[in-house]
């Protein structure tokens, strides 16, 4: 695997509008990104992706740290390192309002210098390929947003950048159109053997598309691993326990002590505890305690948990040490 971008120590901080106060955006974060990966940026509102998106493409200067671009140091070699990025900012899309799709496609293919034939058959694919052949025509600020969408990420690829950063990339994109851009972006990694890294809140998405993701909160890191292995890792340790009494709660109160972060759901008939076990053995101390009264197990489950509901966890600190017991 040949890294493609490495980002060392990074960190930025904003002055507080009125005071002499900082926000720390940006605390003090390493990652690197793979050629040919898509990676996800993740993060709660306010964890610092943006700022750090910034900081990848150039819009912003660290306060210390290094990114390398193909091992080009982007504040060292601006230009040079910064040829190799192309971004989609949210509400930043990078397109000329006024003019039509083709003509967009046209002065963004001419600018690489290309041969006037070279830019007919560039703007010919990608028309073919983002299908959009039948709005070529219309101006830009006339398409939807879904059509805008697919039209700033054609442009990103007319740059030949081996890199493209994307913010929400389907964000407010109805169903269908969100499909079609994901599977383009796929069609991106695989075809043209280019990298991607997107920010987004749509955990579907970022399970649909992305193999590894980084996950910032409050400016530092808190997961960096793949996708796969998160929901391997959150699989094995969810469980659903659906018992035949109520709890008492003597009972809640020892089982909340072993697992603080335990949901119980009471039922007269049919409670249900949903809990998540560091090692299988625990489920030992679980039913120590439902002995105590002798509460009725009717089941256990493993619950399939998705991708949403790992990161959630992961964000509210539910999993600490969860990777190293993992491993
Ligand atoms: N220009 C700025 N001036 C002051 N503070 C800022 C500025 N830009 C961002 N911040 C603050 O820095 C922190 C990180 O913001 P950032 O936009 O990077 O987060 P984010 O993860 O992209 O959030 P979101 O998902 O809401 O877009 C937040 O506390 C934000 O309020």
């Amino acid at each position: 695997m040949t890294a493609i971008i490495e980002v060392s120590n990074l960190k930025k901080s904003y002055k507080k509008r009125k005071s002499k106060e900082f926000v720390h955006a940006v605390s003090d974060i390493s990652f690197t990104v793979n050629q040919g990966e898509i990676l996800g940026l993740l993060g709660p509102n306010g964890a610092g992706k943006t700022t750090t998106i910034k900081m990848i493409c150039g819009l912003l200067t660290p306060d210390s740290g290094t990114i390398t671009v193909k091992g080009i140091n982007n504040q060292e070699k601006r230009l040079h390192a910064l040829r190799h990025i192309s971004a989609v900012l949210e509400g930043n899309r990078n397109l000329y309002w006024r003019l039509t799709v083709r003509e967009n496609l046209e002065y963004f293919a001419g600018n690489r210098g290309l041969s006037r034939k070279e830019v007919s058959k560039r703007v010919e694919d990608l028309l073919e390929k983002f299908r959009l052949k039948d709005k070529e025509k219309e101006l830009v600020n006339r398409l939807s947003r879904g059509m805008q969408q697919k039209l700033a990420i054609a442009v990103a690829m007319l740059a030949e950048s081996d890199v493209i950063l994307l913010d929400e990339p389907t964000l407010g994109l109805d169903v269908e159109t969100g499909y079609e851009v994901r599977e383009l972006l796929k069609g991106i990694v695989r075809d043209y053997n280019r990298t991607i890294i997107i920010s987004s809140h749509d955990m579907d998405v970022v399970q649909d598309l992305c193999e590894r993701t980084v996950i910032i909160n409050k400016g530092k890191i808190v997961t960096d691993d793949k996708v796969e292995n998160l929901l391997r890792i959150f699989d094995v340790r969810a469980y659903t326990i659906t018992l035949g009494d109520l709890l008492s709660d003597k009972q809640l109160h020892l089982l909340k002590e072993k697992f603080p972060h335990l949901e119980y759901t009471p039922d007269t008939y049919q409670s249900t505890l949903e809990i998540d076990l560091a090692k299988s053995e625990e489920i030992y101390d679980l039913f120590d305690v439902l002995k105590l009264e002798s509460t009725p197990v009717e089941s256990i489950d493993r619950s399939t948990i998705n991708f949403e509901q790992i990161f959630m966890k992961i964000v509210k600190g539910e999993v600490e040490n969860a990777m190293a017991q993992s491993s």
